[in-house]
């Protein structure tokens, strides 16, 4: 840590911690010395974690929010990740090629912000494609483009992408991809499945529904990231759903604002994600699906998803 001292001299401090990798080994020693260096400031802001280039993020969110549960003084506001546009494509079609660990996407399903960098070495076309990959991956990301990293510093700070109460961005990105048309289903892959529905849910259900999904990986299903905003039954309270690997949260954030439509809306990402198995859980729940399925960025019509859920059932 590089601090300024007497007489603006800059000071380097440093936190050591045991030999290993952060993500694995010494990700609780890691929170440990990240309060340490609270204690220890009074003027700290932020504080910036760079992993190496093959980190995967899903352990340090893991940990990181867990802490933050626990009412520690450090708090996890975002993950970033940081792509190559010009070696993006190459990277993602041989992940999608081979068995190998797939860090590139994992770091794509993981981050609540991605910096495109190098825009300078890629066409306007080139871009396009792959802003349209990264959303299919994770819809719930922001893509900030950029050339020698050079961003607006508000743009990567204080996101809140953690925060239970904060939803905003949920909302609008359910919004947002209203226009979008059917198209191919058959994907296998990392990606992510927006569900909405009308009716009011029964949270013991939901709850139930996501423990088999997100404990008990049902039919395979591995999932990331999960957020969410649900109508629950008998609560005139909005409650938000935040989900990392297998730790999830449902709060009660707010009452429902008179000028908004009462609805459940959930985002999951991951690998594997079938909408079938999804929707036949949402069937489970006891209500027939009124509102709109994503699937990859894509709307699937009505007509798929009662197929979807014959095929389930028969
Ligand atoms: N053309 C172009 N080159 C860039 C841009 N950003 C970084 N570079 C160059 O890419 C090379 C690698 O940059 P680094 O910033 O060291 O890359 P890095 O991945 O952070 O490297 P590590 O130190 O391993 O983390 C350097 O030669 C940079 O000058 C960009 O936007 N456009």
């Amino acid at each position: 840590m590089i601090n300024e001292g007497e007489e603006g001299a800059l000071v380097e401090e440093w936190v050591e911690l045991d030999n290993g990798c952060i993500c694995c080994t010494v990700k609780h020693s890691l929170v440990q010395a990240l309060e340490q260096l609270v204690q220890r400031k009074e003027r700290l802001d932020h504080i910036l974690l760079e992993t190496t280039g093959l980190a995967n993020p899903a352990p340090l969110a893991s940990v990181l929010w867990l802490d933050d549960q626990l009412e520690s003084s450090v708090k996890l506001d975002s993950i970033i990740t940081v792509v190559d546009a010009k070696n993006l494509p190459y990277q993602l079609k041989m992940q999608r090629d081979s068995s190998s660990f797939p860090e590139a996407y994992l770091q794509i399903a993981f981050a609540d912000v991605v910096i495109l960098n190098k825009v300078d070495q890629a066409s306007a076309n080139q871009l396009e494609e792959l802003e349209k990959e990264m959303r299919s991956i994770n819809s719930l990301t922001k893509i900030i483009r950029s050339t020698r990293c050079q961003v607006e510093l508000s743009m990567i700070l204080d996101c809140q992408a953690y925060d239970s109460e904060h939803v905003a961005h949920l909302e609008a990105l359910l919004e947002e991809n209203r226009s979008l048309t059917t198209e191919e289903l058959h994907d296998v892959g990392v990606r992510t499945i927006c569900i909405s529905e009308k009716q009011k849910l029964d949270l013991d259900k939901v709850r139930t529904w996501l423990e088999e999904i997100l404990w008990d990986k049902k039919y395979s299903m591995d999932i990331y990231r999960c957020k969410g905003v649900l109508n629950i039954k008998n609560s005139d309270q909005l409650h938000t759903l935040q989900g990392v690997r297998e730790i999830y949260e449902i709060v009660p954030a707010r009452e429902w604002r008179k000028d908004e439509t009462e609805m459940s809306k959930i985002v999951f990402i991951g690998l594997n994600i079938s909408p079938w198995v999804l929707l036949f859980g949402l069937n489970w729940l006891d209500f027939l699906m009124m509102g709109d399925v994503f699937y990859a960025g894509k709307l699937l019509n009505q007509e798929v998803l009662r197929d979807c859920l014959r095929d389930c059932t028969a």
